[in-house]
């Protein structure tokens, strides 16, 4: 029971911290790297609150010195899928019962806990099991997911104040309940930011969750586990089933008490769910949400007016900082002919002195691809323009996977405006670049446009303010997030709310009240003070 109508601390952005050499927040984040690469531990599934061990094993490795095992986890299929589903059902009244105010304050706690004791743990299992350098882990695993905590509790609160209006003699409420069933959470490798948020911000909302981490970030998702535990989450509210996406998926998928999915992801697996669901509709107690935000090809356009120094520098932090794994990586750029021997000569000259290698030295600029699978997608596309008539290779181009999974930052060149690599997503450190006749502004922009079926984020740079005003008009749906003068990367909870459409997902903007009103199933309710007493109307005379 509730007796007040509280107010949540208005949240503010966490400040990122420097790491500069001599930082005291260094010393402490280097000493934690080194306990964690020290230790190799168990991950297990986390059901009901309790452990479980289903002894069929996959390994964390380190991504920059792939033979490190950082620790075995637990792989769950249908048995375990039943019993989190189980355990999630169980829990679901009594957490949606819970004051507001009472689940709120578990993920505030998850926040101070973030900001404080665990920094360096999340911090530390991000840099390590999906090779993030310390600048990269604490925008991410650090201070967007303490965003995410605090602002989604600030949201919450504004989304329960909305209330209709009255007329006299009456009280109109909406009651904002949780949905019916459960939801399930699927998160990605990339980001330990999406990974805390794709369970708990439906959690906030009063549902319970059964959540599937990629296998390639089980590591800093067993840590996360634990800060929800200690920040005081009832058991049974998140339960933790990782595995391999069928084995965990296609049971969870069959389930009649699904209600919703939190997926974040590539485009081809939210399409293989979204087809699963439509298969299943007659199962289901009620339309299960379907919120996915997938792939992008994101572009960088410069008019012929922009400025060619901070063009350069956007396009090398927007491609290349954490390997171009971001969805939002500046991974296509089309430059005027008028600026491109001044941006072509800075991208050789800075992309050739990146500093790449073990993610521990914090001299590095980028670490290693995240495994196997991805080295190959990125090596192939970078033999592919070697030996290709209509493209070739400005700088960059080796791979190395004797240590880790090393690609060098790649520029690809290429005078063909529907070359592969400006179509198709990569996901790794390569930058395809089109050249155009600066004579030819609107056409490219129109180019820009038609050229990929993703639509997330994209930047025009100009300093002409006919042109920047032209690239909002005609390419207002070519992405969700659009930056002008600057990189397409770093949207920060609260200020850039995330996501786009097209192939690139529901667009339901991760870190804003509009993600969360996905998460509810309002009840209108009517009250009426002096119910009528004679069913004639007054026109009947
Ligand atoms: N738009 C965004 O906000 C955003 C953010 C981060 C990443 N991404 C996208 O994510 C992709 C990279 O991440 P990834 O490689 O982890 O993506 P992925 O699609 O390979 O995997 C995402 C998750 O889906 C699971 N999965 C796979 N098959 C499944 C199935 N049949 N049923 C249920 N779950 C299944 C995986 O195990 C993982 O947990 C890129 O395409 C990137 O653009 C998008
Ligand atoms: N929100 C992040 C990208 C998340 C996807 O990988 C950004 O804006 O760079």
């Amino acid at each position: 029971m509730s007796l007040a109508i509280s107010k949540v601390p208005v949240p503010v952005n966490e400040p990122v911290k420097s790491y500069a050499p001599g930082s005291p927040e260094r010393a402490s984040l280097q000493a934690r790297l080194k306990e964690l690469s020290a230790s190799k531990i168990d991950m297990p599934l986390v059901i009901a609150g309790k452990d479980v061990r289903t002894g069929r094993l996959g390994q964390a490795t380190m991504p920059h010195r792939h033979k490190h095992v950082l620790g075995d986890f637990h792989q769950g299929g249908a048995t375990e899928v039943r019993s989190a589903i189980d355990a999630a059902l169980r829990a679901q009244k009594d957490w949606a019962a819970l004051p507001w105010e009472a689940r709120a304050s578990v993920f505030l706690k998850a926040a101070d806990l973030l900001a404080g004791p665990y920094r360096d743990t999340l911090n530390a299992a991000t840099m390590l099991g999906q090779s993030k350098t310390c600048h990269q882990a604490e925008i991410d695993s650090a201070c967007e997911l303490i965003d995410f905590f605090r602002f989604n509790v600030a949201f919450y609160e504004q989304l329960l104040r909305e209330q209709p209006q009255s007329s006299p003699g009456m009280w109109n409420r909406l009651e904002h309940r949780p949905l019916e069933g459960f939801v399930f959470a699927v998160s990605p490798f990339n980001f330990t930011s999406i990974a805390g948020n794709l369970p708990t911000a439906p959690a906030l909302c009063g549902n319970t969750v059964v959540w599937k981490p990629a296998s390639t970030a089980v590591y800093s998702a067993h840590f996360l586990m634990q800060l929800f535990r200690e920040a005081g989450l009832p058991d049974g509210v998140i339960n933790l089933v990782s595995g391999s996406g069928g084995d965990v998926g296609d049971p969870v998928l069959n389930d009649p008490h699904l209600a919703g999915i939190h997926f974040t992801g590539s485009t081809k697996v939210f399409h293989q769910m979204w087809r699963t669901v439509g298969g299943n509709i007659d199962k289901y107690r009620g339309y299960p949400r379907l919120v996915g935000e997938t792939g992008g090809k994101d572009f960088v356009i410069a008019h012929a007016s922009a400025d060619p120094v901070a063009l350069a520098t956007a396009l090398i932090r927007g491609a290349f900082e954490y390997q171009g794994q971001k969805c939002s990586a500046a991974s296509r750029a089309y430059i005027p002919s008028n600026l491109w021997p001044t941006v072509r000569d800075a991208l050789a000259a800075q992309v050739e002195g990146i500093r790449m290698g073990d993610v521990a030295d914090f001299s590095n600029f980028m670490g290693a691809v995240i495994d196997g699978a991805s080295f190959r997608t990125q090596k192939a596309a970078i033999d592919e323009a070697k030996s290709a008539s209509d493209a070739e290779i400005l700088v960059g181009g080796t791979c190395d996977d004797r240590e880790g999974w090393f690609v060098r930052p790649t520029v690809i060149v290429t005078k063909n405006p529907a070359y592969r690599t400006l179509c198709e997503e990569l996901f790794g450190p390569v930058l395809t670049v089109h050249v155009y006749d600066e004579a030819k502004w609107l056409e490219t922009l129109d180019l820009v446009d038609s050229t990929s079926p993703y639509a997330l984020t994209g930047a025009v740079f100009a300093q002409d303010r006919y042109a920047i005003e032209q690239g909002l008009q005609r390419l207002r749906n070519a992405a969700g997030n659009f930056y002008i003068n600057d990189k397409p990367t770093g949207a920060v909870v609260g200020q850039q709310p995330f996501g786009g459409a097209r192939a690139s997902g529901t667009n339901d903007k991760a870190g804003s009240i509009l993600n969360l009103l996905r998460w509810i199933s309002p009840r209108s309710i009517k009250e009426t003070f002096v119910p009528a007493t004679d069913y004639r109307y007054p026109f009947m005379g």
